[in-house]
């Protein structure tokens, strides 16, 4: 049976490149984000995130995350602005998190992990499917989010209170009605860098929009999200934890700001 990729000591990010070469390539993420090496870009426009709640329509666990899906027919959840040009329309959010809240993000800032960290996936509409768009330089844009340990964060409960109905790999449900613009901080100040999937098929075709400003997770909401499983039903359970790559050899890319 074909061992696939996952983030076990068997099949972890540091074997990705034998199936994957790309792992290897010129703009692989995540990155370590140094702020301080960051150009500040006065011509980066502010972010613009416009998303219909009615667009939401299912949530799986994809056996390496769990996944939100959106209805991507129309230009009605899309973002545009920023560092890219033209429209971008959002597929899905998923999160990638550690087994304890000292690790679980993919970028990093001045080499601190945060716990959790949430990526909205988006596709450039001047290309006709998210498949098309994930095989070109500009063809998917994925705003990051850093969560934070504090206070119970009311605004992702809604989707951990579904986890409990997707608990194994390959099983999903119906999830509706949600805005996911309420995931978002206050501040949409952001860096911005070329990057790639930070999963294979690790494409190099990612606009990266890292906001600055984190959202608040409770430890208790944590939990939650170490309660899924990477195993499906009836394997010997593995809990769904350390689902991240570490970050990637910048190697000569630049990392704007659009803040001072
Ligand atoms: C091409 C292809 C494919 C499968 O779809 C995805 C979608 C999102 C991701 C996650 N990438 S990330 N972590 O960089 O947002 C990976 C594969
Ligand atoms: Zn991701």
């Amino acid at each position: 049976m074909s061992h696939g990729w996952g983030y076990g000591p068997t099949n972890g990010p540091d074997t990705w490149g034998a199936d994957f070469p790309v792992a290897n390539g010129p703009r692989q993420s995540p990155i370590n984000i140094v702020p301080k090496e960051a150009q500040y870009d006065s011509s980066l426009k502010a972010l613009k995130l416009r998303y219909d709640p009615s667009n939401a329509k299912g949530i799986l666990n994809n056996g390496h995350s769990f996944q939100v899906d959106f209805v991507d027919d129309t230009d009605s959840s899309t973002l545009t602005g920023g560092p890219i040009s033209g429209t971008y329309r959002l597929k899905q959010f998923h999160f990638h998190w550690g087994a304890s809240d000292d690790r679980g993000s993919e970028h990093t800032v001045n080499g601190v992990k945060f716990p959790c960290e949430l990526h909205l996936v988006h596709w450039n509409t001047q290309y006709p499917s998210f498949g098309e768009a994930a095989s070109q330089p500009d063809g998917l844009a994925v705003v990051g989010v850093f969560l934070k340990i504090g206070a119970a964060n009311p605004r992702i409960q809604k989707v951990l209170d579904a986890l409990d109905s997707i608990k194994t790999k390959g099983k999903q449900t119906t999830f509706t009605n949600f805005d996911a613009k309420t995931l978002l901080p206050s501040s949409l100040d952001y860096w911005t860098y070329d990057g790639s999937l930070t999963t294979p098929p690790l494409l190099e075709s990612v606009t990266w929009i890292v906001l600055k400003e984190p959202i608040s997770v409770s430890p208790a909401q944590m939990a939650k999200f170490r309660s899924l499983l990477f195993t499906g039903e009836g394997e010997a359970p593995c809990c769904m934890v350390d689902n991240y790559r570490p970050p990637q050899p910048l190697k000569g890319r630049q990392l704007r700001a659009s803040f001072k």
